[in-house]
């Protein structure tokens, strides 16, 4: 009794966040709000709180979330607001990665270095690089297995196919070598969500996610450690290495004798890591939510059908990033895909530093952590009417409401900590989803679970999203 009064008052009634609004549990415990992230879902709770108290709202005794578009630009915009603590659940080889740093203060030098290191292999200039690979490991198999599931007849998973598609993708990027999840088994997607949700447990449940009461999940991160550092040992021994991400990674742990090196073997695992988790999931899931989105409004799809039947020739077209990276409404589609439906858009939690922050006339003193989220941005009743409904002709209108539009759009995070791997992630998206389209008639298999489900990655609960398919003929 003595400490639910003492957490009471200290939350409640003297805490420097007691007058920011929200339901009294929420500002009491952690706990209901962190059984809502365990079960990953959270992001629609905490867009209805938004719509009940306004646009900042306390989630959790130390969380507050704001629906704010100035407020997200000036706290993604410098270093100044680190990450918050969820982000060490990410650490994925035992020490802080590029995801992962906080990056407060001594941090930033270290955290230089490894987006140095890493950047370079994804910025637009590299596009043309790595379109080969993202044609060999993802759209090329991808199509052959779909062209397979339309001669059968049977039920194609396209989540699956996609998550499958997109890590050969990483593979060949960050390794060098596609791993042919789409023709070949291999449980390292198993492995890689297991880790995953025990990443989000870390942060939920805190020390009590001991081996012991998860085994399964510390097997599948073992596993997946493994896993890279045998894909690592393999590119050490192979003589065609390319000068890419890994490489540089590579480098930065062979010094001369008596010099530290810069990167450990672990920290390398990490990096890869953190781009198989970032690169696959994300675009998978994204592409998961776009078939799903079209088929159920069967207009969008046959608009976008259109607009690809008028450039691209045939079914049967190979199809390059260049052919289909201006086409309005695929990029509309694809943009009204990410804003419904923002896959990395969890929990970014940021941590107000020395000093403190005032936001709509709360103060928030330094250490308190702020979720500047993309969700309830992309929902706003005012930027987006009917927010929840899919409407990609939205995004086709003049340059004014446009920019309104992009300043609450960040599906990718913006400023200093946005996505390195943006540039790539569209190319994979567009050529990918027109390809499909292009190629063939699709339907819907009811009874798939759509809910969304954060898990780092927003993704269908289900897992599945099940659709028969037809070769189209012209
Ligand atoms: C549709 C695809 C993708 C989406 C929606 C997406 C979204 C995001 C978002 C929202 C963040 C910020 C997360 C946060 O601050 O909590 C992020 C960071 C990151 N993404 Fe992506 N991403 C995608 C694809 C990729 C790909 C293909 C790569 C491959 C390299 C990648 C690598 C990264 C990395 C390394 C970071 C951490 C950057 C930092 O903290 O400085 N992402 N991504």
């Amino acid at each position: 009794a003595s400490y639910c009064a003492y957490t009471y008052i200290s939350n409640k009634v003297v805490s420097p966040l007691r007058k920011v609004p929200g339901r009294w549990y929420n500002a009491v415990s952690s706990i209901p709000y962190n059984i809502l992230l365990m079960r990953g879902e959270q992001l629609e709770y905490v867009d209805q709180l938004h719509r009940e108290y306004g646009p900042v709202v306390r989630v959790t005794p130390d969380i507050i979330s704001v629906a704010d578009a100035d407020v997200a630009h000036e706290v993604y915009r410098t270093h100044k607001f680190a990450k918050g603590p969820i982000y060490d659940g990410f650490d994925l080889a035992g020490g802080p990665n590029l995801f992962s740093m906080r990056n407060l203060g001594d941090g930033l030098s270290e955290f230089k270095l490894r987006k140095r290191l890493m950047a370079p292999a994804f910025t637009l200039s590299a596009l043309p690089n790595l379109e080969p690979m993202v044609e060999r490991a993802g759209t090329l198999p991808l199509l052959r297995a779909l062209d397979k599931y339309a001669e059968s007849g049977e039920t194609a998973n396209m989540m699956n196919l996609f998550m499958r598609a997109t890590f050969s993708v990483m593979g060949e990027v960050s390794f060098g070598k596609s791993f042919n999840l789409i023709e070949q088994d291999h449980p390292i997607l198993e492995w890689m969500a297991g880790m995953l949700e025990l990443s989000v447990l870390k942060f939920a449940v805190g020390p009590l996610a001991i081996e012991k009461l998860f085994p399964h999940l510390f097997q599948c991160h073992k596993n997946t450690i493994e896993f890279a550092l045998k894909a690592i040992k393999e590119r050490r021994e192979r003589k065609d290495a390319r000068p890419d991400a890994l490489q540089r990674y590579l480098d930065a742990t062979d010094v001369g004798p008596g010099e530290v090196a810069p990167l450990s073997e672990l920290d390398v695992v990490g990096e890869v890591l953190v781009q198989m988790v970032a690169g696959t999931d994300t675009a998978a899931s994204t592409l998961s939510w776009a078939v799903h989105r079209l088929l159920a409004k069967p207009e969008t799809l046959e608009r976008l059908q259109a607009e690809l039947d008028e450039v691209i020739p045939s079914p049967d077209t190979h199809i390059t990033h260049d052919m289909v990276a201006n086409l309005p409404y695929l990029n509309a589609v694809l943009s009204e895909t990410l804003r419904v439906h923002p896959v990395g858009a969890g929990e970014p939690q940021r941590c107000v530093p020395e000093g403190g922050f005032t936001v709509g006339g709360y103060f928030l003193p330094a250490g308190t952590i702020l979720m500047p989220g993309q969700y309830p941005l992309h929902h706003l009743d005012k930027v987006w009417p009917e927010p929840f409904e899919f409407k990609p002709e939205r995004w086709l209108v003049g340059s004014e409401e446009l920019h309104e539009m992009k300043r609450h759009f960040f599906p990718f995070s913006m400023g200093v900590r946005a996505c390195v791997g943006r540039h790539l992630a569209w190319m994979e998206l567009r050529v990918m989803l027109a390809s499909i389209v292009r190629r063939y008639d699709m339907a819907r298999v009811p009874g798939d679970d759509m809910t969304p489900k954060y898990q780092l990655v927003v993704r269908p609960r289900g897992e599945q999203v099940s659709i028969t398919l037809q070769r189209r003929t012209c």
